[in-house]
């Protein structure tokens, strides 16, 4: 090129970016870790939508003196003390080598997978930016969340523009779209439920299937979350061919005082307990990865509940994680949104 600037940049060979987003988790459980994840993530309006007028001085003055404690406590738990991070990395970290195996035998070096978090670290631009340096001049960003919420597809995509808008070489992009009722996602779903009742002693009597809860208002406001996931337990009881009696749909992790959606998961459990349930397994469909909220209040303080109420086995179905079946579903998820970008 006779024309081009001597100086003229590097310009990359052309690649397809796979970007697989989660939520976030603090960088350790120690009281300072704890309170900057939490400020980042209660301070986002999509997630708290109270006026900040009202809300940061809560927020900073009550919540972000007491909460770290505790939540750094249920951290230290769980913690992966031998890499040194929550168990949400780890998994989110074996996720992504999976799919990138996948990925790569299937096109090659023409595309690269990678992951981010919308709150903490690996920051959503950090990664982006890496993506366009590396010649990315397509983005494919898919959060990792089944059902759409506001909470949490929709400010994963907003982080996601925020960070485009950064960028002097701007990639074309698309968002993968929830995946609540995607076969395949059911189809691991049910081979996990399938799994766990093969291996137990007697089969559990009643499935909850338990989802992070949201405040009702986001329900009555227009958020489908509520719909999606009710769907997700219709489609999963359907492929494992029980009556309705046999499986429950609950929400979990209610903060504040605000109502949200219902049954909540603790009390249901009990309500089970009281009605005579002795055996009962719990799995949580919209969590892509075992968390805090998985391994500690499942597992940990929804069993008790249940235990303490008059119930016997209580069984925890992990979440699909890693699973081959799951990898699989990520991927043909991923597929149906590449088209017409990869050959
Ligand atoms: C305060 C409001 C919250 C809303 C609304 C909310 C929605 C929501 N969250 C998830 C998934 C996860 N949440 C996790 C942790 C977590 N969630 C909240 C609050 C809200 N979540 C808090 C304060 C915390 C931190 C832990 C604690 O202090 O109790 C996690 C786990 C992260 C980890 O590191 O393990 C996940 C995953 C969904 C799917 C959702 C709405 C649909
Ligand atoms: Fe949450
Ligand atoms: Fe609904």
């Amino acid at each position: 090129m006779p024309d081009a600037p001597t100086d003229h940049p590097a310009v990359p060979t052309a690649k397809i970016g796979i970007l697989v987003a989660n939520l976030g988790t603090p960088d350790n459980y120690d009281y300072w870790s704890m309170r900057r994840y939490l400020n980042e993530f209660l301070s986002d309006r999509r997630v708290i939508d109270y006026s900040p007028w009202l809300w940061q001085p809560i927020l900073q003055l009550v919540v972000l003196t007491k909460r770290p404690f505790s939540s750094g406590a249920n951290y230290k738990s769980i913690w992966n003390e031998e890499k040194g991070e929550s168990p949400l990395m780890t998994i989110t970290k074996e996720q992504v080598t999976a799919i990138r195996a996948q990925m790569h035998a299937q096109y090659g070096d023409r595309v690269m997978v990678d992951f981010c978090m919308r709150y903490g670290n690996p920051s959503t631009p950090s990664k982006v930016k890496a993506m366009v340096a590396a010649g990315c001049e397509k983005i494919l960003f898919f959060p990792l969340y089944p059902q759409y919420a506001g909470a949490t597809t929709a400010t994963a995509n907003d982080q996601f523009f925020r960070a485009l808008a950064e960028e002097k070489w701007q990639p074309a992009v698309r968002t993968v779209p929830p995946y609540f009722e995607h076969p395949a996602y059911i189809e691991a779903l049910a081979q996990s439920v399938e799994r766990a009742y093969a291996a137990a002693e007697e089969p559990p009597e009643v499935l909850v299937a338990s989802y992070h809860g949201v405040p009702k208002r986001y329900l009555m406001e227009g958020d489908p979350y509520h719909c999606q996931c009710q769907k997700t337990s219709r489609l999963l009881r359907e492929r494992l061919g029980w009556s309705e009696d046999k499986l429950v749909t609950t929400f979990q992790s209610r903060f504040g005082p605000e109502e949200w959606l219902k049954p909540y998961t603790v009390e249901e459990v009990a309500r089970l307990a009281e009605a005579g349930v002795k055996r009962l397994a719990v799995i949580a469909p919209a969590f892509s990865a075992d968390c805090i909220e998985t391994l500690e209040e499942i597992n940990e303080e929804i069993h008790e509940a249940f235990e303490e109420a008059g119930g016997e086995h209580f069984t925890y179905i992990p979440c699909l994680n890693s699973d081959d079946a799951h990898v699989k579903a990520l991927c043909a998820v991923i597929d149906d949104n590449l088209g017409g970008w990869v050959a």
